[in-house]
Order: C-alpha cells, then sequence, then structure tokens
C-alpha cells in the first residue's frame, strides 16, 4: 500500500539512542552557516573567563608578596587594583559581545529550523495529518522550537563557557597547590555518577510532562473546534471532566518533573559545599602549619567556589540538554518525513500547462485503501469528457470523497492510474495539478484576514478588480458590500462572522479567480437552506460552464440535471447515467432519489 507510515510513532520500537544521535547531529547542522559567529563566541568567552580567573591570582599576589611580607609600595598596590578594575571592564565587555552574538546566531538558527518545519509540513501528504495530532504539531513548531532554542542560547554557551572555565579554573589550582588540588578534583567523579544515575530519570518524567501537555493541547484545539456540537448535545459537563482529568495528568507530571530538578540540583549544592569545608579545612591547617602561604588559601576558596558554578551550570543545563534531545528527536521526526505522494523527476514529468488543460479525466481500474488490506475503492474505471458535468451519489461511506482525493493526489492510488487529459496524474507536478483542479467543501475554509485576501488566498499578484470582478460574477458582490467595511471586512477565524451560504460563495468567487479547469463540489450545497441553495445554484451554473465539474451530493436535487451521474456503492459504481435513465432502471439510484424525497417531505 502507498501509504505505509515513515513517520515513527510515539511508540515506535526501535534504537532510540542511534535515532537521538542522528537528531541531534541533523539539528547541530542548521548551525553550520554560523560556524565562525559560534568560533566568535568560543574567543569571546575565552577571554572573559580569563580575565575572570585572574583575579583572585591578583589579589593572592597582593597578599603573599607585599602585605604578607612586610612591604609597603602602596604605588604597586595601587597599580595591582587598577589591573583588577581593568580585569572586570574586560570580562564585562567579553560577557557581553558573547551573550550578544550567541542570541543572534542562537535565534536565527531556530528561526530557519521552525521556516523548515512549518515548509515541511506544509508539504506533507494527508495521510501524515491522518496519523498525527493537529495540537501536537502546534507544539512541535512552538515550544519544541523554542526549546532548541535554548538549546542554542543555553546549553551550547554552558558548555563552550563553563566547560573552559573547569578547565581553566583546574589549571590554577593546581598551579596554586596541587595537594588541595587533588582534593577538589577528586569530587568530579562523584558529580559524574550522580549526574548519569539521574539522567534516565529526568528524561523519563520531561518526556512524560510533554506528552501529557501535547494531549491536552490537542484536547483544548479539538474542543474548541467542535464546541458548537457540544454545547448542541449538551456536553459540557462531561467535556469539562475529561479536561479536568488530562490537566490533573499534566500537573502530577509537572510538579514530579520541578521535583526531581530541584533534587537534583540541590545535590549538587550540599556537594560543592562539603568540598568548600573540605579546603577551608585542610587549607586552614596547611596555613597554621606554615607549609602554605595564607594568599594562597584565599585564591584557593576563590577558585573553589567558581570551580562549583560551572560544573552547577553545566549539570543544571543537563535537564534543558534532556528536554531539547526530546525535543530535537520530535522535531526531527517530522522533518525527515518523507511526502507520500510525490512530485515526479523531470524526466517523468508531462508537458502539461494549466490553461492548455481540455478537462478530460480518467479513473483506471483504480483500487486505493487509507489502511493496508481494507479497500475503499476497488477496480474503479470511469471517463469523463471535457466539459462534462458529473454528479456523483451514493450512501454515507460509499467512497465518493475518496475519490476527490484521489484525483487530487491528496493519496495516491493503490493500483490503476488517474489520467487527466491522458496524462497520469502523478507525471503532473503538484502545484500545477492543484491549479487544474479546484476544490469546493462543504464547510469551505475561510483564514483570519479581509475578503480579498480570502478570494485570492492571501496572492497579491491577484488585483483587486479581478476579486471585485469574480464575486460579481458569483453573485456574492451586492452581500460583500452590505457588510461594515465591504472587501476589506475582516474574517475572524475560519470566517464565523458570515452565514454558510456567505462563505460558500466566497469560495466560488475564489474558484473563480484561480480558474482551474476542472471542478471539484463535495457535498458544497448541503449546509444550505433553500432560498441560499439557490444563490449557489446559481453561482454554480455560472462557474462550471466550460469546465469538467464533479458534484457529490446528498441532496440529490443538486445533481438532478447533471450530464451523467454515477452511483456509488462500497467503493464501486454501480449505477450510472442521466437522471431519467437511472430513475427507469429502478434501481439502486431510484431507491436513494425515493429515501431522499421521503425524508426531505417528512423533514
Ligand atoms: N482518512 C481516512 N482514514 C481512514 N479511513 C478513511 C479516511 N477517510 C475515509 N475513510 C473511510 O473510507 C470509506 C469511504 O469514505 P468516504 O469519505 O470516501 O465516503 P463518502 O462516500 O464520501 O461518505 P460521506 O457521504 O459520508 O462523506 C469510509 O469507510 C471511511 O470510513
Amino acid at each position: 500500500m502507498p501509504q505505509t507510515s515513515n513517520v515513527s510513532t510515539e511508540h515506535e520500537p526501535g534504537k532510540p539512542i542511534a535515532r537521538r544521535a542522528s537528531a541531534f547531529r541533523a539539528i547541530l547542522r542548521y548551525a553550520r552557516p554560523h560556524a565562525w559567529t559560534f568560533a566568535a563566541i568560543t574567543l569571546c568567552s575565552l577571554l572573559g573567563i580569563s580575565a575572570d580567573l585572574l583575579q583572585p591570582y591578583l589579589v593572592k599576589i597582593a597578599i603573599d608578596d607585599h602585605l604578607a611580607a612586610g612591604r609597603s609600595d602602596a604605588g604597586f598596590l595601587i597599580g595591582i587594583s587598577l589591573v583588577y578594575f581593568a580585569l572586570a571592564v574586560v570580562s564585562l565587555a567579553f560577557t557581553y559581545i558573547q551573550n550578544n552574538l550567541l542570541q543572534y546566531a542562537g535565534q536565527s538558527v531556530v528561526a530557519r529550523i521552525r521556516k523548515d518545519l512549518f515548509n515541511h509540513i506544509s508539504r506533507l501528504s494527508m495521510s501524515f495529518f491522518d496519523r498525527f495530532h493537529i495540537g501536537s504539531l502546534v507544539t512541535n513548531v512552538s515550544s519544541d522550537t523554542e526549546t532548541i532554542s535554548q538549546f542554542f542560547t543555553q546549553v551550547l554557551l554552558s558548555i563552550i563557557r563553563d566547560g573552559m572555565m573547569l578547565v581553566l579554573i583546574i589549571y590554577f589550582m593546581f598551579k596554586l597547590d596541587p595537594m588541595l588540588a587533588w582534593c577538589a578534583v577528586l569530587i568530579l567523579p562523584v558529580v559524574g555518577v550522580i549526574a548519569i544515575s539521574f539522567r534516565s530519570y529526568l528524561r523519563r518524567t520531561y518526556q512524560q510532562a510533554r506528552s501529557r501537555l501535547s494531549r491536552l493541547i490537542a484536547f483544548t484545539a479539538e474542543n474548541l473546534a467542535g464546541m458548537f456540537l457540544i454545547q448542541a448535545f449538551r456536553q459540557e459537563k462531561e467535556q469539562i471532566r475529561r479536561f479536568d482529568e488530562q490537566n490533573r495528568d499534566y500537573l502530577a507530571a509537572n510538579i514530579r518533573q520541578v521535583r526531581s530538578n530541584v533534587l537534583f540540583n540541590r545535590t549538587f549544592d550540599i556537594l560543592g559545599n562539603t568540598a568548600l569545608a573540605l579546603i577551608v579545612w585542610l587549607g586552614g591547617k596547611a596555613v597554621l602549619d606554615d607549609t602554605i602561604q595564607f594568599g594562597v588559601l584565599y585564591a584557593f576558596i576563590s577558585y573553589i567556589r567558581q570551580f562549583f558554578q560551572p560544573i552547577n551550570q553545566i549539570t543544571s543545563q543537563w535537564n534543558t540538554l534532556q528536554s531539547t534531545t526530546v525535543s530535537m528527536e520530535r522535531i526531527w521526526r517530522i522533518l525527515s518525513t518523507e511526502p507520500d505522494v510525490r512530485d515526479p523527476r523531470p524526466e517523468n514529468t508531462a508537458a502539461l500547462q494549466p490553461e492548455d488543460v481540455k478537462g478530460q479525466i480518467d479513473f483506471e481500474h483504480v483500487s486505493f485503501g487509507y489502511i493496508p488490506n481494507v479497500p475503499v475503492i476497488t477496480h474503479l474505471n470511469l471517463h469523463i469528457a471535457p466539459g462534462q458535468m458529473l454528479g456523483v451519489v451514493g450512501t454515507t461511506g460509499a467512497g465518493k470523497s475518496t475519490l476527490i482525493s484521489l484525483l487530487n493526489r491528496f493519496y495516491d492510488v493503490t493500483e490503476g492510474c488517474i489520467r487527466v487529459d491522458d496524462r497520469d496524474i502523478r507525471s503532473i507536478p503538484q502545484e500545477i495539478l492543484h491549479r487544474i483542479v479546484g476544490l469546493i467543501q462543504q464547510e469551505p475554509f475561510l483564514f483570519s484576514g479581509s475578503i480579498i485576501d480570502n478570494v485570492r488566498l492571501f496572492r497579491q499578484d491577484i488585483s483587486r478588480e479581478r476579486v471585485i470582478e469574480a464575486c460579481r460574477f458569483v453573485g456574492a458582490h451586492t452581500m460583500i458590500e452590505r457588510l461594515s467595511a465591504g472587501y476589506d471586512t475582516l474574517l475572524s477565524e475560519r470566517g464565523s462572522g458570515l452565514s454558510a451560504g456567505e462563505r460558500q460563495l466566497i469560495s466560488f468567487a475564489r474558484i473563480v479567480v484561480f480558474a482551474p479547469k476542472i471542478l471539484i463540489l463535495d457535498e458544497a450545497t448541503a449546509n444550505l437552506d433553500s432560498h441560499t441553495e439557490q444563490l449557489v445554484q446559481q453561482a454554480l451554473q455560472s462557474v462550471s460552464a466550460g469546465r469538467t465539474t464533479i458534484v457529490i451530493a446528498h441532496r440529490l436535487s443538486t445533481v438532478m440535471h447533471a450530464d451523467r451521474i454515477i452511483a456509488m456503492k462500497d467503493g464501486q459504481i454501480v449505477e450510472q447515467g442521466t437522471h431519467e435513465t437511472l430513475m427507469a432502471l429502478n434501481g439502486y439510484y431510484a431507491d436513494l432519489y425515493r429515501h431522499a424525497k421521503e425524508a426531505s417531505s417528512t423533514g
């Protein structure tokens, strides 16, 4: 089957470490164009840290070589103070430059990832959207990219800056006193063991919190979209109960995550303080025994304080690193998903321009199923002549919409082929195919924006005059003129300020502007009252002239006047002909017609 998944699902077995590593490498490649900036950040960090770490050493020189030695060289002390001040300024300047560069590079990298992610999702096939929750995708585009941003702006800085700081502190400590330095450094393996043993637990708690948040977002989005239905069926209480349950789950997971983070960080604080106490005791004893000078102990205590700062930083960034690897993996899972429906290779591409298309459609032995081994369409043959209007009827689940999805190449056929003007649609680039085939759905989708932009789908090369002309053509002009700001009226999300018929007329105008040679209406008049349906029917007459038109309808009155009607059942065409010939057959279509009539007279 063509729709076998290329996407790993949440529960996919496999090699998580290898998968995580390849996701990490792939995301890191986004930093490549900024390699020089990252090199400059490293240099600035090195200079800033060196300036920081030289300060205790200067104090040591002042104490041991001058104050303790009883020299009264005020000029020298002033000199040391000035150098100390200059070092502080140098450290500040380089830290400032380094932070600015890092924010610039990090945010640019993430903006690029976000752009690629959105572009990629837009190109993915419908089968991908069948498998992925919209809520999860929203989380991927918004919060996962934000977590990756933290990696580039915090974690990477910590690895560069704190890593170098740790090495330099160890260098200075050994230079001052190897015995005390060994005591400090021996603590490092303990730190390592604690970090590793916490690692998998922290990752698990983080993953749990994330997946519960995704679930909560998906639930909220779905409920907001279906609020009409929830209220109509008085399901508010049940939905609130389910929301509460998921909200509590998320809260519990979040608290678990925060608790384990705090435990992790406090363990490090205790470790740091223990080391400090040890050094004060050992170092103090050594000063009393006169084996080291007081200035050395002072500098050593300063370094040991700073020693735990980078370790603490790196380990606390460890948590962010955990979240980042999860986010990188989730984003990479999407970025590495290949669309099931692909454009043809250049050598297989049919030379077909939308304006030259006549509009002939052929389905040849077409079979298809959404799920492997569950066929929805089987060995279907259908010829539609250019300019013909074809009505498609059938009971629910018969496969009518699937037929349309296949013609649009939202999915690829499993067997057989579909041709437009004798060209296999798999040889037509999708961009061209979608200019040839226009689709009007039962619930036309309108974006937040003006009416003008909704008709021309934000394409600035389509003039306002052309939009107005199209609206006049479908009979929407008077209705639009009556709106508060006419064509510039801003529609709220999904056009909720307009009636179903008005939204439908706007989508007809869209078709006129984009002028596809083949027009598909999927139950486009199902939601309309009879007066609005009449308006839309008139618009349909005007719009379908000169176009091959396929009309899927539950209301058989919509397709009665079609040139030909096909009646579908279980993914096959069981009858076809004009309304009159099908009625004369007194078979499946006639049955549907009678049922529809009875339903409308009792309704
Ligand atoms: N995205 C999908 N994933 C899995 N199965 C699907 C999907 N879309 C449709 N189906 C199944 O395919 C079959 C045909 O569905 P289709 O939507 O084509 O029927 P239809 O004739 O248009 O029905 P209706 O008149 O109710 O819209 C149904 O059994 C349906 O459950």
